[in-house]
């Protein structure tokens, strides 16, 4: 009796369940040449493409998660299916308690799929505000709702300029601050954001990383995010989901991620005595800027490394530091996580 009340309470406080999901797209193949082309309309032959083997994962409610992967790891797919969008060849997802795949109303009105890749859907000849008005009404969003929405929203994106403007002469980082404007309009309680700064430059970049983070804090909404650029996911998540091949390889803190993935600390000197070949022989050498070094060291020989190098040289000045979660994540997609 008791398990069965803790499970209902996990269910409960989750927002999202994912449990043995697969996703496999069958794709025609077909040989360079013409006369492939003529045999395979006679004859059609195709590959499976397993786009998400097994992943199984829980969300809390307010949680907001990182969702990280090399290129073609199934990460836009698993986001699909939990959108909706798709229905998986194997596996149990359940989003707020709904089947996405099975579209209901309450569940579409409870989330958005934000793509960096496609920020504003639908008609672009319509102004901002027009568009806003029309997910308003689309959404059943009370009046007053949805002004004092508007009004903060206005304020987070810096909408105001935008508003009389009509969505296909906004620039990109214009039209991300518009995207997720419409999708917020309704307040979702589940934000799936797949790489929204795509493109983007530095200063488009760094206004929606300030918004995503005040407005996760500010609403509670669970989030799932995913990106290339690590300064985002740094920026608004504390958990982290590493996927790779369709199957996720890492899930935890991401304060731990460097611990558990990377091996190794990088220690920094200042010697103006210090020279590339001894160095070499006390750890690995790995970059050098004037009279500064940097070390690649295990993690257990930190202590003794850096009582060799003060012995060894005049040290000026020295740091010892994690690697950057860029370094951790390349080094994990080319090493294998
Ligand atoms: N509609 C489709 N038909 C066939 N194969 C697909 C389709 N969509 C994705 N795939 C394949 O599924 C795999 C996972 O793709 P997915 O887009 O989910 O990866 P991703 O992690 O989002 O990649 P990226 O970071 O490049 O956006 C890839 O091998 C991709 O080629």
């Amino acid at each position: 009796m008791f398990l069965v009340v803790v499970e209902q309470e996990v269910r409960r406080v989750s927002s999202v369940v994912v449990e043995d999901l697969s996703m496999t797209y069958r794709v025609p193949v077909r040989q360079a040449g013409l006369m492939s082309a003529l045999r395979s309309v006679v004859r059609r032959r195709y590959r499976d493409v397993h786009a998400v083997r097994d992943a199984s994962f829980r969300i809390s409610s307010g949680e907001v998660v990182g969702f990280v992967g090399p290129n073609g790891a199934g990460k836009t797919t698993t986001m699909k299916i939990m959108s909706g969008l798709l229905h998986p060849t194997a596996g149990e997802v359940r989003v707020l308690g709904f089947t996405p795949w099975q579209r209901r109303t309450p569940f579409l009105k409870q989330i958005a799929l934000v793509r960096g890749s496609q920020p504003t859907g639908g008609s672009q000849e319509l102004t901002l505000l027009d568009a806003l008005q029309y997910q308003r009404v689309l959404y059943e969003v009370p009046a007053a709702d949805f002004r004092r929405n508007l009004d903060e929203l206005c304020e987070l994106l810096e909408l105001g300029p935008l508003l009389e403007r009509q969505l296909r002469a906004l620039s990109l980082g214009e039209k991300m601050r518009a995207g997720l404007a419409l999708s917020l309009s309704y307040r979702p309680k589940v934000l799936f954001l797949d790489e929204p700064t795509l493109g983007l430059d530095v200063s488009a970049a760094t206004t929606i990383r300030r918004f995503l983070a005040s407005y996760a804090t500010q609403t509670g909404a669970t989030i799932l995010l995913t990106s290339h650029y690590m300064a985002d996911v740094e920026a608004t998540c504390r958990r982290l989901m590493l996927i790779d091949h369709g199957s996720v390889r890492y899930d935890g803190p991401l304060g731990q991620l460097s611990a558990r993935l990377s091996p190794y600390k990088l220690v920094r000197i200042s010697a103006a005595d210090a020279t590339k070949e001894v160095l070499a022989e006390i750890a690995e050498v790995v970059s050098t800027s004037g009279m500064s070094w940097t070390l690649r060291v295990a993690r257990a020989d930190v202590a003794r490394v850096t009582s060799v190098l003060l012995a060894t040289f005049e040290v000026a000045d020295l740091a010892v530091e994690e690697p950057t979660l860029e370094d951790v994540i390349d080094r994990a997609y080319r090493d294998g996580v």
